[in-house]
């Protein structure tokens, strides 16, 4: 038997998942590190602890399976996206702390881009919005305020790179500096029509660039991982970052397929084909895992507050002592009773957009209990996602294509079928859960498995792809609209003040 291995490196922990080659789980390993918050609205991480937690997971991972790192056919690397790191090449020695996704450090500067009317542009090369979310700016940052690093990169002994250029400089002890098209996509600097850095947007940034990593498909031979790590050489033959690899893991492979995870927060992306869209209703453009020279793309949006709502009824209001409490809870009435939660607790996503919303529950009664509060909550999870589909679906037809028409979901509040089947009622079109949920680990896995020639393509890993469950509408579509219009209203009461 053989297998693949997987590096899933998340926002708050390290994961790694040994597959077999048909993608079943044979064995995981996870640990958490440190969440750095020097200043209100900063987030860090140590980029060493990444690292070294990643590395720990691997090899307990292959223990648990019980294998050696010889059995091992590739690696596939899928991580945190945008996550920003500046290192030495000759050291390796990072000059900071990770700057992490969630941190809004810069939003000045980004401020700033948006007067020098740089919006049209960057939406036009990069898909995206300017914001302190994406890469860019957070070097950008790195490279003004750490002494001496912006002289240091010009002469060319600073790398950059995501969380996966990292994990690939550390595993191939520095000999490689690269990355894949679906993270460089995330970095504000990355031209995604022709695949190249893009140099107009470098400059604007003032970011040299001798400091930018090589771009590869994501399923490409990446190099050898050296075998003092795990015990012998493996190849690396994948890289997405982890939406874009979910969505791969998923086999959404042809435009229109559509995923939804159900994490922290959740990310819904929908695959466009090889034509790069831009939304009209609010979504980013994003590169999809590309598995060879063929540009791939998908549409994106995301909500900020989704499991987390959960996490908040757990631990701030002492609701139930464990997430999965929270189906028992809400089951015990038949219907939030008129209540509804926009958990708008750091803004609003996609597609409203409102950094300055804060969540509200509305609608309570006398009558009203935490039953209905937790019914309330899971259900905007749906709510938000349902938004999402919505913009995605009119993007599409707008596109000349088909409405989604079904959507396959993923992440850990997927497992609640009360949520899953709310979802469905109100999308109207089915939810696919699948048997293999590690969808993230598992497209990384398929990629490795691609670029090293384990696969012979794509049709062989959509026949892996099987349901565990599905879940059919049963809501009346009028009910659905009434419901979708009534979270309408509940947001503008949200974003009012
Ligand atoms: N049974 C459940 N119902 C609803 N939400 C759940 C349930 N179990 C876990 N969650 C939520 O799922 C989230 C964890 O999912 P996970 O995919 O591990 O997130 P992340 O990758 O963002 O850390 C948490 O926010 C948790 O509250
Ligand atoms: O690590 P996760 O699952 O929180 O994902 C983070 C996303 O990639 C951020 O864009």
């Amino acid at each position: 038997m053989s297998y693949l291995l997987a590096l899933d490196q998340g926002t708050s922990s390290s994961r790694s998942i040994v597959f077999d080659t048909r993608g079943h789980v044979v064995a995981m390993a996870q640990r958490e590190f440190r969440q750095i918050y020097p200043q209100p609205g900063w987030v860090e991480h140590d980029a060493e602890e990444i690292w070294a937690s990643q590395l720990a997971t691997a090899r307990e991972a292959l223990a648990k399976a019980g294998i050696a790192a010889g059995e091992v056919l590739a690696l596939g690397i899928t991580n945190q996206r945008e996550t920003t790191l500046l290192w030495d090449r000759r050291t390796g020695a990072p000059l900071h702390h990770a700057i992490v996704w969630q941190d809004r450090r810069t939003e000045p500067l980004c401020a700033e881009l948006r007067a020098q009317g740089l919006t049209p542009l960057v939406s036009a090369h990069t898909g995206l919005v300017i914001d302190p979310y994406f890469s860019g700016t957070k070097l950008r940052w790195l490279l003004d305020h750490v002494p001496g690093a912006r002289a240091r990169a010009e002469r060319g002994e600073l790398a950059f790179g995501t969380v996966d250029s990292w994990l690939v400089w550390k595993l191939t002890q520095g000999r490689v500096h690269a990355t894949d098209v679906s993270n460089a996509a995330r970095t504000m600097l990355f031209d995604v029509r022709s695949n190249q850095w893009d140099q107009g947007l470098c400059e604007a940034l003032e970011v040299p660039l001798a400091l930018l990593p090589d771009v590869f498909p994501s399923a490409h031979p990446y190099g050898q991982v050296a075998a003092e790590h795990l015990g012998a050489a493996i190849a690396i033959g994948g890289i997405a970052g982890d939406q874009q690899a979910a969505l791969f893991g998923q086999a959404c492979f042809k435009a229109g397929m559509a995923k939804n995870t159900y994490g922290t927060g959740c990310f819904m992306l929908m695959h466009t084909g090889g034509q790069l869209q831009h939304s009209r209703n609010g979504l980013i453009s994003t590169a999809a895992a590309q598995v060879d020279a063929q540009p791939a793309y998908a549409l994106e949006g995301s909500v900020f507050i989704g499991g987390a709502v959960v996490q908040w009824l757990r631990d701030g209001l002492h609701a139930f002592p464990a997430s999965g409490d929270v189906q028992a809870l809400a089951e015990s009435v038949p219907d939030a009773g008129g209540v509804m939660f926009v958990p708008a607790f750091t803004g609003l996503g996609a597609p409203y957009w409102n950094a300055e919303a804060r969540g509200a529950i509305v609608g309570l009664t006398r009558g009203s209990s935490m039953a209905h509060i937790a019914r309330a909550a899971l259900e905007s999870i749906a709510f938000q996602s349902a938004a999402l589909l919505q913009a995605m679906s009119a993007d599409a037809v707008a596109a000349g294509g088909a409405p989604v028409s079904e959507l396959r979901v993923d992440g850990g509040a997927c497992v609640n079928d009360l949520l899953m089947q709310f979802q469905a009622d109100l999308l109207g079109i089915p939810v696919l859960r699948p048997k293999v949920i590690e969808t993230t680990a598992l497209g990384a896995a398929y990629l490795a498995g691609l670029g090293t020639g384990v696969y012979q393509g794509l049709e062989e890993l959509a026949g892996h792809w099987q349901t565990e469950r599905v879940f059919h509408p049963t809501l009346a579509r009028e009910r659905a609209a009434e419901r979708m219009a009534a979270w309408e209203r509940a947001v503008r009461q949200a974003t009012a003040a």
